[in-house]
């Protein structure tokens, strides 16, 4: 007893260096917030924090791991952050949905969310002077979110990150024992991506279609005998308990999400841009327009194509690639692309995440 008494004794002193440290950041940050407001900077520098973050991964000596050191992190980084100015982020809800999961991974804990039960809604907050947006842009079993690139293409705003999330389902539940449940609520999609798991465990319980995951949630918060299908987020969001955990039948099912924003941030050296155009009916007109990205050594990462809403049968095309607009090959290859398309416009350029 005398030693655990002792370890928790440095334990208090570590935890009253580390808060004195965290004061002197903040006391930084918010030296930090006049410079920007006399030079007229936005307070929330994507590039900076990735760069921040990724050095002390690097450094980083352990037991703590790589997961740890960036939650830890970004945690610090967004309550300080909140000091400088408390930023909005706009996300697809409700509350508890795998979009609201992803802007709390980009943002950290200590910025403010808001949800908002549709894209469009989103986009038109953003041209309302909403600054920052988490929305989904790809599955890697469904594909591309035509809603999301058709607001992207007459958006005025500018994708300023990216996320990845694992779609990893749970049964969640406010009972505490799968045998009580008779009814199991969620997305349609989600209850299809389990279809296996619910017939080997469930073979008898209703299944109920809801407009999202985290709206069941919410609603077997409320009833006895019903689960929901929704992530370890939600449950955790709704004071729910986890029964089961993993239960799609797919393992490596990911999302793809993009962070809206006002302005295009630095180079990192490690960064994506993505692009939209449409090219004229001629052959080889794609082809053209694609070749710039080949001739100046740019991997492409997405093409989709979307119809023109106002010309039946004409299609728009959505690309992303390696590389920064400042940078030079990547502005060379800009120009020559421009050269063969009828629209064309940038996106954003944004640090690539490297965690998929
Ligand atoms: C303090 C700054 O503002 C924000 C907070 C950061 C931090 O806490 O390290 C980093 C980048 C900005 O998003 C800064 O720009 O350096």
């Amino acid at each position: 007893m005398r030693e655990l008494e002792e370890l928790r004794k440095e334990i208090d002193e570590l935890d009253k260096k580390l808060l004195d440290i965290l004061n002197r950041r903040a006391q930084i940050v918010l030296q930090i917030r006049d410079w920007k407001i006399k030079n007229n900077y936005p307070t929330f520098d994507p590039s900076r924090e990735k760069e921040l973050l990724d050095r002390l991964v690097k450094e980083n000596k352990g037991p703590l791991d790589k997961d740890a050191v960036i939650g830890i992190f970004k945690t610090i980084i967004s309550y300080l952050r909140s000091l400088e100015k408390e930023i909005e982020v706009l996300y697809l809800g409700p509350e508890g949905s795998f979009t609201h999961q992803a802007a709390v991974k980009f943002f950290g804990e200590g910025s403010k969310f808001k949800p908002l039960l549709l894209v469009e809604d989103i986009f038109k907050s953003l041209e309302e002077g909403a600054e920052y947006a988490v929305v989904p842009i790809e599955n890697s079993l469904e594909g591309t979110v035509g809603s999301t690139m058709d607001l992207l293409a007459i958006t005025t705003k500018k994708v300023i990150g990216e996320v990845y999330l694992d779609v990893k389902h749970s049964l969640i539940s406010f009972e505490d024992s799968i045998d009580k449940i008779r009814k199991v609520y969620s997305h349609p999609q989600a209850l299809a991506q389990c279809k296996k798991w619910l017939r080997q465990n469930l073979p008898n319980v209703e299944e109920i279609p809801t407009s999202s995951t985290s709206f069941a949630a919410k609603l077997v918060k409320e009833e006895r005998g019903s689960a929901a299908i929704a992530s370890n987020f939600a449950a955790n969001i709704f004071g729910l308990n986890i029964l089961a955990e993993n239960i799609q039948d797919f393992w490596n099912n990911k999302t793809r999400f993009l962070v809206l924003g006002r302005e295009i941030p630095k180079p990192t050296g490690k960064d994506k841009t993505s692009i939209i155009f449409s090219v004229k009916h001629q052959a080889g007109a794609l082809y053209r327009a694609l070749r710039p990205l080949h001739d100046f050594g740019l991997n492409m990462t997405l093409i989709q194509s979307r119809p023109v809403p106002a010309k039946p049968f004409e299609y728009r095309f959505f690309v992303d690639f390696q590389g920064h607009i400042e940078d030079e090959k990547v502005s060379c290859a800009l120009e020559k692309i421009k050269e063969e398309c009828i629209d064309f416009k940038v996106l954003g350029s944004y640090p690539e995440a490297n965690d998929f």
